[in-house]
């Protein structure tokens, strides 16, 4: 059975224009550069579930995180919201890697927190605002009194913890979250990814998690969705994923994560380089990398087939593997509805 959908996200892409300026491109006769920062992207997020979006840096996690709460229009593609999601007072709340950016270092906490129910007028009188700061403060951990103090004075945890606060003061119903813990040591990692599970299961939230790191994101998400160079090349279930990652890619990923085997792990891939997205490699983008290529590879972009399974790929040699179980459904980055 199909889960029902939170937000559903169909052949979503944003090139940016990263031309010379007009001068400098007359003169020196260049044309006009594009990046294809995220290119015909297809997902759903299952309600009240998390999807987490994984790969390394610059592959566009976080230019989809950025369309996903309106921050940049897409150009070309839809995005749907369940119109529960839809009615909340803002669709998709952000919270950032960096809370030490993302806080005013001059606004005390409770002023940092009830900025939203000011400013969307959530709360009437002043007393009201207070009283939903100090139950904010406690519901991730910390005290009501923590509201008098500023950013400076507090850990990167306690700080990502305020982050949750403010990101949770308008009641969304989803939060879109961009490397929240990659600033952080991992025993408090594991403490914030614990308090975000207990949120979820308190108050429904779906999540969009966004990591470079496998090993974060599984204990979070329902499906995990692996990006390479602007387009998803897997996206399966969780335990389906590590169990068995089909693209090379993938593979690649699984490699960084420490385990007992292998503690001392570098936790990102350090065999061969992302090509610069100003020039993609023509046909499948990770052939230059890939210890299967062959040939195709390197002519033709492979499609994202969905499989029997439901989890979907696009690798050329994964379809030939997987022979007849492998179906291409009405196109490349096609979803079963
Ligand atoms: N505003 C922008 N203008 C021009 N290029 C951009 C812009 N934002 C992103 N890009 C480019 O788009 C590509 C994807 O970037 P994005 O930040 O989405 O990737 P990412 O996977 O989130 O990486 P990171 O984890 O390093 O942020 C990169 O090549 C980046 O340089």
């Amino acid at each position: 059975m199909t889960r029902p959908f939170a937000l559903r996200v169909r052949n979503l892409s944003r090139k940016f224009d990263v031309s010379a300026p007009w001068l400098n491109r007359v003169v020196e006769r260049k044309p006009k550069q594009y990046v294809m920062a995220v290119d015909d992207v297809s997902f759903d997020v299952p309600k009240g579930g998390c999807l987490s979006l994984v790969g390394e840096s610059g592959c566009g996690k976080s230019t989809v995180a950025r369309l996903v709460t309106g921050l940049y229009p897409p150009s070309n593609g839809s995005l749907e919201f369940t119109p529960d999601i839809n009615g909340a007072p803002l669709s998709a709340q952000m919270i950032f890697q960096d809370p030490y950016a993302s806080l005013n270092p001059r606004w005390k906490v409770r002023d940092i927190i009830a900025e939203p129910l000011r400013e969307l007028k959530l709360r009437e009188t002043e007393e009201e605002i207070l009283a939903r700061v100090a139950e904010l403060l406690t519901t991730v951990g910390l005290s009501p009194n923590d509201g008098g103090k500023f950013p400076h004075e507090f850990s990167g945890g306690q700080r990502q913890r305020i982050s949750i606060a403010r990101a949770l003061a308008t009641e969304p119903r989803f939060l879109v979250c961009d490397e929240p813990t990659s600033a952080l040591d991992v025993s408090v990692q594991a403490q914030i990814l614990n308090l975000m599970r207990r949120l979820q299961d308190e108050m429904g939230l779906t999540y969009l998690f966004i990591s470079h790191d496998l090993s974060v994101v599984r204990h979070m998400s329902d499906r995990i969705a692996v990006m390479y160079l602007g387009r998803i090349v897997e996206e399966a279930e969780t335990e389906t994923l590590f169990a068995n990652p089909r693209h090379p890619y993938t593979q690649l990923l699984m490699q960084t994560i420490p385990n007992i085997e292998h503690p001392k792990r570098a936790r990102e891939v350090t065999t061969g380089e992302v090509p610069s997205p100003l020039n993609p490699p023509k046909g499948c983008a990770f052939h230059p990398r890939c210890p299967l290529a062959d040939a195709r590879c390197s002519a033709e972009r492979p499609a994202v087939l969905t499989l029997k399974d439901g989890n979907r790929v696009a690798c050329h040699r994964v379809e030939e593997a997987e022979g007849d179980s492998a179906r291409e459904l009405t196109g490349p980055n096609s979803l079963s509805a």
